[in-house]
């Protein structure tokens, strides 16, 4: 594949500016029916949300996605957020009971508002059958599939009915699938979402390995409509998980989904666990987020998200930095 590249490898172009102030710039995005304050949606893991934070975002028109880690609790959660008048965003998995948990859903009378099939090889038959099953019983549930890394996954996906994409295979902070089994989108994910954006007639969210706030700009520029990020919101105040003081430090644990803290064993582990210094409140980094989008829209030259969508770029090849250094 020709120009592949990734995210510290790419600089925005800036066009002239039309606004008098950054505050002028809307960040915000429809997805799947409903408008949210930003393009962002923090990753559907134990670590970086629960229902208390999941509460919290969608009052105040976040997106989020309720993990599927504590599968017994996910009927109570939609019926909840939907009592509150709130929209019910929730995972599910691809094995049998989960089949059975979805015709639950329906036989309750229940339709989570959105639905994401999350799987590490998320290109299967099991996937698209899972998608197939959703619509059957749960027909005006928005679903999110994934994840994928070509854009033959993204069609058929698309094809089985998925209303939006997941894309990324490795590229995540606590991923090591690249380096257990030699595939992924790990070191040219930005390019990858580029590749797949080309094939998408929906949505596509961009997954893993953002560690700036600019690299949110950039997956709008290269074809994201929603960026998940997990290592970024890992180890605020209200993160779940362990904290622990070291050298008068508070540090707060992140572990991959697919890491042996996960899963209770060492089985087909492709994650593992890092400790995160203490970021203070949540809401402190949702609204740096903002003004940086803010900033963002303002160098592409507009006044909305779109305008990020047209900017030219060039490559410079790890010009910024290499691999995690970030500030
Ligand atoms: N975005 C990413 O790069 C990655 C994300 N993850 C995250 O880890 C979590 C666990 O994912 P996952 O293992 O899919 O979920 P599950 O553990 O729920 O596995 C789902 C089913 O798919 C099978 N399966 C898993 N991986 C593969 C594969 N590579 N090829 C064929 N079948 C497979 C499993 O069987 P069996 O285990 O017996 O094979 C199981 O039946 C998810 O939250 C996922 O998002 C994990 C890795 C990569
Ligand atoms: N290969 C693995 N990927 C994982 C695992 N757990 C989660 N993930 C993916 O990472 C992103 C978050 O990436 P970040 O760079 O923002 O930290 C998350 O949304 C998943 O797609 C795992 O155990 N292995």
């Amino acid at each position: 594949m020709e120009n592949v590249f990734d995210y510290e490898d790419i600089q925005l172009i800036p066009e002239k500016c039309i606004v008098k102030s950054r505050k002028e710039c809307d960040t915000s995005i429809e997805f799947g029916g409903r408008k949210f304050r930003l393009p962002v949606v923090p990753a559907n893991m134990q670590t970086i949300i629960d229902e208390k934070i999941a509460l919290y975002l969608a009052e105040n028109d976040y997106f989020y996605i309720m993990h599927r880690f504590n599968p017994e609790t996910r009927l109570d959660f939609v019926k909840d957020m939907q009592e509150r008048g709130l929209y019910a965003s929730i995972s599910v998995g691809v094995k049998d009971e989960e089949y059975a948990f979805v015709e639950e859903l329906a036989e309750a009378g229940l339709t989570p508002e959105y639905i994401t099939i999350d799987i590490a090889h998320g290109h299967a038959d099991t996937v698209i059958s899972m998608i197939k099953h959703i619509k059957k019983y749960l027909p005006n549930s928005f679903v999110i599939a994934g994840n994928v890394g070509t854009p033959q996954a993204v069609r058929d996906l698309e094809q089985a009915g998925a209303d939006a994409t997941k894309v990324g295979i490795g590229p995540g902070k606590v991923c090591i699938t690249k380096i257990k089994t030699g595939f992924g989108t790990g070191g040219w994910q930005l390019a990858a979402l580029r590749w797949c954006a080309k094939a998408a007639t929906k949505p596509l969210i961009a997954d893993g390995g953002i560690r700036t706030h600019g690299d949110i700009a950039k997956s709008i520029r290269f074809g994201a409509s929603m960026v998940m990020i997990g290592s970024l919101f890992a180890g605020h105040e209200e993160s779940p998980g362990q904290t622990v003081e070291k050298d008068g430090k508070l540090y707060k644990e992140y572990f991959g989904s697919a890491s042996e803290f996960q899963k209770g064993e060492r089985r087909n582990v492709e994650g593992k666990k890092m400790w995160v210094a203490y970021k203070g409140p949540l809401q402190d980094t949702l609204t740096e987020m903002e003004e940086d989008l803010q900033s963002s829209i303002s160098y592409a030259g507009g006044k909305t998200l779109s305008a990020l969508r047209n900017v030219d770029y060039v490559i410079v090849k790890n010009s910024i930095f290499n691999g995690d250094r970030v500030y």
